[in-house]
């Protein structure tokens, strides 16, 4: 594919974001695509939302994965592009079109000139949340491709075009959601003597919070909470009963997590008995950490090398990314792809240099080819 058809490709993607699971629309361009590509070796098969798409090599010994992910974010676009979400409420503001795109432009190239191994693309619904590389890893259909190493990349819009980054050992953290529920009793503004209001508690669990990163992990290692969003009360003049907050834990190690989940739990049980209230906690959808093998890292950067590719050695990042779960069972890697973007990763503003795709094909192609 040349550089104007993967932008269209790009721009096409990024008009149609869906949420995890929900991808239709995207499930449905990916495979139009894929059958415009019109090669007998190449095998598609629908996943959920997803797909696999199977290349057949000519003496295979192996097979390679390769693995991008498809979903979007709920977030309005402020970006002004032309190319703008035509689903409202929604953008791709993590990169997962240009994921999709350089999978595509690279699918094209091992299609048209077949390596000896197999190799299998996936387009993995859900990275977002609720997360679907671990049903992937449990479902038959995966099973049968016995995958002996697998790679994915994603976006670094703090570096250059024609740079990509990676390490041995931890990329990227464990991370897992939070949601905690709290229920007091409503009542009249003027009477908060006679109420439990939640508004007040959530506030103030939500500050407290953070001397859990401070107090309660060794200050060598490393824990963030975050908490994204609040929801509370029904208008200005009743005390509220109920308040939620929604966040994210990210840990750089899993014994880390536990820690500050048990901490979490006595902060509960302080605030129940404190105001008088009902709490629970829900930690909705855990990714496990991206883990790079040290060999493949240093195949990659070699390969980087011999195409004129910089390759800057990572440090490890908060974010968090299923494709860890594919790594706790299939030996390979994840790298970062600079993209220069002034915005970051889950801004609205989000606007990745279209010169990177190219790079980012090159650089998985060229992988694919030449790992072994
Ligand atoms: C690369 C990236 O931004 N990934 C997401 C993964 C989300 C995990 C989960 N929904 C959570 O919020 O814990 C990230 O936010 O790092």
């Amino acid at each position: 594919m040349n550089k104007e058809q993967l932008i269209k490709i790009r721009r096409d993607l990024h008009k149609i974001p869906e949420t995890g699971f929900k991808e239709h629309k995207t499930q449905e361009y990916l495979i139009k695509t894929i059958e415009q590509l019109n090669h007998t070796n190449v095998h598609v098969t629908k996943w959920k939302t997803g797909l696999f798409v199977f290349v057949e090599g000519v003496n295979p010994k192996r097979t390679i994965g390769y693995r991008t992910d498809i979903d979007g974010l709920p977030i309005v676009e402020e970006t002004g592009l032309p190319f703008a979400s035509v689903h409202k409420e929604y953008m791709h503001a993590c990169g997962h079109d240009f994921h999709m795109t350089i999978a595509l432009g690279a699918l094209s190239d091992i299609a048209s000139k077949p390596i000896d191994d197999n190799v299998l693309f996936i387009f993995q619904p859900a990275e977002e949340g609720p997360g679907g590389a671990e049903p992937i890893l449990r479902s038959e259909t995966f099973k049968q491709w016995n995958l002996d190493m697998i790679f994915a990349l994603h976006i670094a819009p703090e570096l250059p075009v024609g740079t990509v980054s990676s390490r041995e050992g931890i990329l990227f953290a464990n991370t897992s959601e939070l949601f905690i529920d709290f229920i007091g009793k409503g009542g009249h503004a003027a009477y908060p003597h006679l109420t439990k209001d939640m508004i007040v508690t959530a506030s103030s669990f939500v500050t407290q919070l953070q001397q859990i990163i401070s107090r309660k992990v060794d200050p060598l290692d490393s824990g963030v909470i975050t908490i994204g969003k609040m929801t509370a009360g029904t208008v200005q003049n009743i005390i509220a009963e109920k308040a939620r907050l929604e966040g994210t834990i990210r840990t750089l190690r899993p014994e880390t997590m536990s820690i500050i989940k048990a901490e979490l739990e006595r902060y509960i049980k302080g605030f129940q008995y404190t105001y008088d209230c009902n709490i629970t906690v829900d930690y909705g959808s855990m990714y496990y950490q991206v883990y790079n093998d040290g060999h493949c890292v240093d195949k990659f950067r070699k390969i980087m090398d011999s195409i004129g590719v910089n390759y800057l050695e990572a440090n490890a990042a908060m974010t968090g990314e299923d494709f860890g779960y594919f790594l706790k069972d299939i030996p390979g890697f994840m790298f970062w792809l600079g993209v220069d973007s002034e915005y970051g990763l889950h801004n609205s503003h989000l606007n990745p240099n279209e010169d990177a795709i190219a790079v980012g094909v090159e650089a998985v192609t060229k992988t694919i080819r030449r790992m072994n």
